[in-house]
Formats: C-alpha cells, structure tokens, sequence
C-alpha cells in the first residue's frame, strides 16, 4: 500500500487555509496550523513531507517559523514552500536564501499550487527512496553498517535520556573463507542471504540487525536485558547451525556456524558507543580462538556494570 504523503499548511488566514485545503485535498492529506508555533508542533509530530508556510503572521512570521523548523533534527529536512504577496520579490530572494525549497504567490493560482506541490512532493519520495537505498545492504536486503552507526547514536541518546539498557551483539560466520574455498563466492552469497534471513526473522521485532561487513553482523537490542540478549543470541547461534548448510574442508565435516561476542549496557551521556563495540568485539575474538560456534559475553564492561 502507497504510503499517503501528509502536508501541512501553516497561516493565521482561515480563509486562505480554506483555499489551499480545497485546492490539495483531493489529492493529498492536508493539515493546518493557524500559527508558526502550532505549525511547528504539528510538523514535529506528524513528521509532514513538505510545508507550505505564509510569511506574514502574527507573533511569529514566516522567517522566524522557518529559522525554529530548521534548527530541530525533526523538522529540518522537511522542504518549505513560502506564500508570499505578488510582487513581494524581496522576501522571495529572503526566503530562498533561509533554505525555503520554493514561493508561491498570492492570490493563489490553483493549478500553479498543485504543480508545485506535486513536484515538491516527488522530490520527497525521491529522497527518501535514496535515503533507504543508502542504508541498506544490496546482497543480503538488510540494513548496512551506516544505519546501524545512525541507529545506534539515536538509540545510545536515547537509553541515556531513559536511563535505559540496550545490548549489542557481534555475529560472525565461522571458517567462512573455507566455505567459500569448497563451493565458491556465489554459493557463499546465498549463506550469507541465509544467514541474514534468520537474524531478521528473529530481530526486526526486537531491534536492528545489519550486516556490518563481510560475514559480520550485528544486532542492536534497545531496551533488552542481559539475560533476554544471552537467549536471543544462543536462539541465532543454535538457528543457523539448525540450517544445516554442510560443508567439507581438510579434516572438517559440518555445517555452518557462527560465533557471536556480546554485552548490554547502560549508556552514559560520557561515554561513545565505539567503546561498546570494541568490548564486544574482543569477545567475539575470544570466541573464534577458543574454539568457535560460541556466544561469549562481556561481563562488566569498562563504561559501567553490566545489567
Ligand atoms: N561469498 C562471499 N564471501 C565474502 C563476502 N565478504 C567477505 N567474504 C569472505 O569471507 C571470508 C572471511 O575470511 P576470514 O576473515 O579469514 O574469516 P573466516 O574464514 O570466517 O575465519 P574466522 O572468522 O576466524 O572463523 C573471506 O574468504 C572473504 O572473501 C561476500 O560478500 N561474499
């Protein structure tokens, strides 16, 4: 089902609020705000695609409206468009030069409102098709080590600000490079598909899983205790095995199998989540050498205890 992109009007005129509501309704889900300051509430709650804002307003103007909707991390990728007065070319060239995406004069032209916006609104979905094309691993259809950074900085500021938990794990395939020696790249690909269809089964629900590089994975668990991490890894470790994708290499005759290096942590508002990673990493090393196919745990991390 198409997603039905949301804008939202903002201007102390009902009337014009009427007209520019009458003019996009039939095509697109319209909001209204009658003040820069409810506009800016609704754009942050909403999460509106494109914004079409009125200089000229009471209390807070168009300028001001538009300089607040910029400096939020909510609002500040969402295009603006600016009605303006006709012949009102100097706060066209101010409001282009503040970052608003296009004008629009009054009195409103229908057809000229709905050109406008309908592009303006491709332009959106374009973005945001790029966006998750840039986040997602092309083999496996998962998300990428990028989303998992991006990810992990909103849930790291978020666990601090909730005083909350969240766990991470490392997963890693065993002797892949054997594998790939005994039946080729193409078959080790549809491993690695395999092996990152098992872990979204089991994680999507519950966080993030992202292929982090080659045959590393990792999974980001807001939220969710040592324990819960320990049984949701030993689950990934124990299902992959369970996948019976057997090979042969010298002395060895088994199936795959993966060892994974975990922790679960209190962020602090002092501490990066880079230094995470690296614990749970020298866990997962820990693991390989000492006999693979294990899930091994930090058990009080450097940055605070442990949950
Ligand atoms: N088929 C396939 N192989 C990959 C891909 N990315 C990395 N690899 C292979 O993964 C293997 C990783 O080898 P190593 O780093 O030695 O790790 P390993 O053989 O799994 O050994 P341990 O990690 O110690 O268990 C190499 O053979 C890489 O070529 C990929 O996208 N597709």
């Amino acid at each position: 089902m198409a997603i039905e992109q949301r804008v939202l009007v903002i201007d102390d005129d009902k009337i014009n609020l009427k007209i520019l509501g009458d003019i996009l309704r039939d095509e697109i889900n319209v909001m209204v705000a009658t003040s820069g300051t409810q506009g800016i509430r609704k754009a942050i709650d909403y999460q509106t695609d494109l914004i079409l804002l009125d200089v000229l307003m009471p209390d807070m103007d168009g300028f001001e409206t538009m300089n607040q909707l910029s400096r939020n991390s909510k609002t500040s990728s969402i295009p603006v468009i600016f009605i303006t007065a006709l012949d009102d070319s100097r706060n066209e060239e101010k409001a282009l030069l503040m970052g608003a995406c296009d004008y629009i004069q009054k009195p409103l032209n229908a057809s000229i409102v709905k050109a406008r916006v309908r592009l303006h609104l491709q332009l959106v979905k374009q973005r945001k098709m790029l966006e998750e094309l840039a986040h997602i691993d092309p083999l496996t259809s998962i998300a990428n080590r990028r989303k998992y950074q991006d990810t992990m900085v909103d849930v790291w500021q978020s666990a601090v600000h909730k005083h909350g938990c969240l766990s991470l794990l490392i997963i890693d395939i065993d002797n892949f490079k054997h594998y790939n020696d005994c039946y080729g790249h193409a078959t080790g690909d549809s491993v690695l598909k395999k092996v990152a269809d098992v872990l979204s089964d089991k994680i999507d629900s519950l966080g993030l899983v992202a292929r982090y590089g080659g045959e590393e994975f990792v999974a980001l668990l807001p939220d969710i205790s040592t324990e819960e991490a320990q049984e949701i890894a030993k689950w990934c470790q124990q299902s992959i095995e369970g996948l019976h994708l057997s090979y042969q290499h010298d002395n060895f005759n088994g199936d795959i199998t993966v060892s994974i290096g975990g922790a679960t942590v209190f962020p602090t508002p002092n501490c990066q989540p880079d230094i995470v990673f690296n614990e749970v990493d020298e866990r997962l090393r820990d693991a390989k050498n000492s006999g693979k196919n294990k899930v091994l745990w930090v058990e009080k991390s450097t940055m605070n205890t442990a949950v």
